[in-house]
């Protein structure tokens, strides 16, 4: 038999595809409860089938759709702690994709059904995409959505799925124009091309050729191609070793023996610092410090897991920059004198943890909408550390030029170039 026909799913191919019983779809699509019309037709994207379109523009910060998934079904071995309705984690207080659990949210319990005691229930979650994770990116279960799988890949995505009390948002990452069609990422979108197009082929069999792939691919021409081998392999022992670290808790782990690994794929010993997973290895090292009270290592490397990352947009972006302000609060809450930083104020620190809450602020509200949980507790830490803290609202003129300056300075501190900084929009 043909392999392909072994790989491609029977809804693709173009006899079968959806968009060509127009009835079904207009049917399928009134199910749904759409903040604006869409469209179900066939992708632009060659060789994709199927895909979803908006039919007006969709700015950032509105929402497409709301959809209750036909089937959830949740990982093994979290049966009894996560809700078989909606993926609430009783343990964790942040889901992956950034919800953190309010105050009226920590009485939840994941109790067994009295009718079956095999399904587990509750009421609360957000999550990323159909596979459901949480904080730390252990998978918690899956759901099925007819509407959302119709969704394409891109590793630029203008969408993101989060998953709500039972339903799955599927929220813009940026504005999008009337006629175009929304993609999401199937995959980490920190990773690099390399591990992205494995990924992609492996689980969705096909190649990626969106445009993020094709600049990041073009950095690789000047390798030879057992090098490029080479780059992908050191990539995924980095992979390892972070996780390693992060189970023993133990950043030596991972910083004595990452530089052979390194200098493998790049004999000169420069592995390019925005090159993944490097940046997010730098957030999980960054964590152990914390985890240890080392506080000035661990706002140093989640300042570099932060600002190397490429991909500056939608729930991930979020929830890396909701760490990095943990970590400089925590700095701040605990140390008097941040002697060590160059900086010639504390106060200078304390505008630029003010100036990253603020973005904080804007970017949650924007992505995950300023009506849910996520944004509100936030919003609420922002008004607290404004009010008790004295902080002046970072909207004026003079504040922005006091963050970028201050900024400035953190970032030659931290060995991060000038050009990565934050801007607040
Ligand atoms: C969840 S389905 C998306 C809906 C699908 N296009 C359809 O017609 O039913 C995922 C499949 O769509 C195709 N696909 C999604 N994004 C693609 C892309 N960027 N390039 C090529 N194929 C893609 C792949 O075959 C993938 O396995």
């Amino acid at each position: 038999m043909d392999d392909k026909l072994n790989t491609v799913p029977t809804c693709m191919l173009s006899e079968f595809a959806l968009h060509k019983d127009q009835t079904l779809c207009v049917e399928l699509l009134e199910t749904l409860k759409a903040a604006a019309p869409l469209q179900i037709a066939q992708s632009k994207i060659p060789r994709a089938g199927t895909g979803l379109f908006v039919i007006n523009d969709v700015d950032f910060g509105q929402e497409h759709f709301r959809s209750r998934p036909v089937v959830n079904c949740v990982e093994d071995g979290y049966q009894h702690l996560v809700c078989d309705y909606c993926y609430v984690y009783k343990d964790s207080k942040l889901s992956y994709s950034g919800r953190i659990r309010t105050a009226e949210d920590t009485k939840l319990e994941v109790k067994a059904c009295i009718g079956c005691k095999v399904f587990y229930y509750c009421s609360k979650i957000l999550t990323n995409c159909l596979s459901i994770y949480q904080a730390e990116g252990s998978m918690l279960g899956t759901s099925l959505d007819i509407i959302a799988s119709l969704i394409n890949h891109s590793c630029d995505p203008n969408a993101f799925v989060v998953f709500e009390g039972g339903e799955l948002w599927v929220r813009p990452t940026r504005k999008i124009s009337a006629g175009k069609e929304i993609t999401q990422c199937y995959t980490d979108i920190d990773m690099d091309v390399l591990i992205r197009r494995s990924i992609l082929k492996l689980e969705y069999f096909f190649d990626c050729r969106c445009a993020r792939c094709e600049r990041q691919i073009k950095s690789y021409d000047s390798l030879f191609p057992e090098r490029i081998e080479q780059v992908k392999q050191s990539q995924q022992q980095l992979l390892q070793l972070t996780k390693e670290a992060v189970e023993e808790g133990n950043v030596d782990i991972f910083e004595s023996k990452a530089p052979a690994i390194t200098t493998a794929a790049f004999p000169d010993g420069h592995w390019p610092e925005d090159l993944a997973p490097w940046p997010s290895s730098r957030n999980s090292l960054a964590s152990i410090h914390q985890a240890h009270g080392r506080r000035l290592e661990a706002l140093k490397d989640a300042l570099k897991g932060q600002l190397l990352l490429e991909h500056r947009a939608g729930d991930n972006w979020v929830l890396h920059l909701y760490n990095l302000v943990q970590h400089f609060s925590h700095l701040l809450m605990h140390e008097t004198i941040c002697r060590d930083t160059g900086f010639s104020t504390e106060a200078q620190m304390w505008i630029v943890m003010y100036g990253y809450l603020h973005e904080l602020r804007t970017c949650a509200r924007k992505t995950f909408g300023k009506e849910t949980g996520y944004a509100e507790a936030i919003q609420s830490w922002y008004d607290d550390c404004v009010k008790d803290g004295g902080a002046p609202e970072p909207i004026t003129r003079a504040f922005v030029r006091r963050f970028n300056q201050a900024q400035a300075k953190l970032l030659i501190w931290a060995g991060v170039e000038e050009k990565r900084a934050i801007a607040l929009t």
